[in-house]
């Protein structure tokens, strides 16, 4: 058993005792769409992160709607919220709150298993959802991403090798994520981009955008000069004194050249 396996059982659990969603729709800001920013330019999904099963608590007490708006202030492409309760002490409730203050995207960021979570991940005003390759049947991604397009939903499909990387364009995802942490072992190398964008087809309208294990500038740069449209950065922003700085220098002409 990884513990991707542990994760996925959990989520089997969890959403048997899941709330109805109330019929009372929220009105959330109207949000832009993150494939078409990155189509246009470069840009950061800033995460927020409260705690991972790699790194333990990362800043488990904080401000996430201040934090949320430094994101947008600096221009970041989206806002992804981790919303799993027991490995990233997230919450559906952290989502909501950033949806109800920002006006880029929101990517609810858990292990999606069922139209269940999908519907939920809306509700509380999330306008991306994450599938992950590993963690799902052929069947079942492809359910979970026809209907999550069916309600309006941007989906980012994540991979990390050449096969699950296969499975994604045969979707034809347009947002398309190389973790460069393995969901098994936690390896981190951000080389994982560079070498998976060489099979990556540029074309259709598709971006690539490189996941984990983004600390520096240089680190940025490097994968959006393997071809990333995008990097999503959690835990640097996160422990950063100045995430709006961070966000800015990695989304410079500098940066981005
Ligand atoms: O904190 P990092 O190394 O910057 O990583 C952010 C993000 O890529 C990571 O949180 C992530 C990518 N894919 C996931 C799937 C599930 C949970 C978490 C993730």
């Amino acid at each position: 058993m990884t513990i991707l396996d542990d994760i996925i059982a959990t989520k089997y659990e969890e959403i048997k005792m899941y709330k109805p969603v109330g019929v009372n729709a929220i009105d959330f800001p109207q949000k832009t769409t993150l494939l078409e920013h990155l189509q246009k330019r470069n840009g950061v999904i800033s995460e927020i992160k409260r705690a991972s099963p790699s790194k333990g608590d990362i800043k488990v007490e904080i401000d996430i709607v201040a934090q949320a708006k430094k994101y947008e202030k600096a221009g970041a492409a989206a806002i992804s919220v981790l919303t799993d309760e027991l490995y990233f002490k997230g919450s559906i409730d952290d989502l909501c709150e950033v949806a109800k203050v920002v006006s880029i995207p929101v990517l609810c960021k858990d292990f999606m298993v069922s139209e269940i979570q999908v519907d939920r991940a809306q509700h509380a005003g999330a306008t991306i959802i994450l599938l992950i390759v590993a963690a799902l049947e052929k069947q079942q991604l492809k359910r979970l991403n026809d209907y999550a397009l069916s309600k309006g939903l941007e989906v980012l499909v994540e991979v990390h090798d050449e096969q699950e990387l296969q499975v994604a364009l045969e979707l034809d995802a347009k947002l398309v994520g190389i973790n460069n942490r393995d969901l098994k072992t936690f390896d981190v190398s951000i080389e994982r981009t560079a070498q998976l964008a060489k099979s990556f087809p540029f074309d259709g309208g598709r971006v690539l955008i490189s996941e984990s294990g983004m600390h520096t500038k240089e680190d940025a740069q490097f994968a959006y000069a393997n071809g990333a449209s995008g990097i999503l950065v959690g835990e640097a922003l996160m422990r950063s004194e100045n995430p709006g700085n961070w966000i800015r220098q990695a989304t410079s002409e500098e940066a981005v050249r």
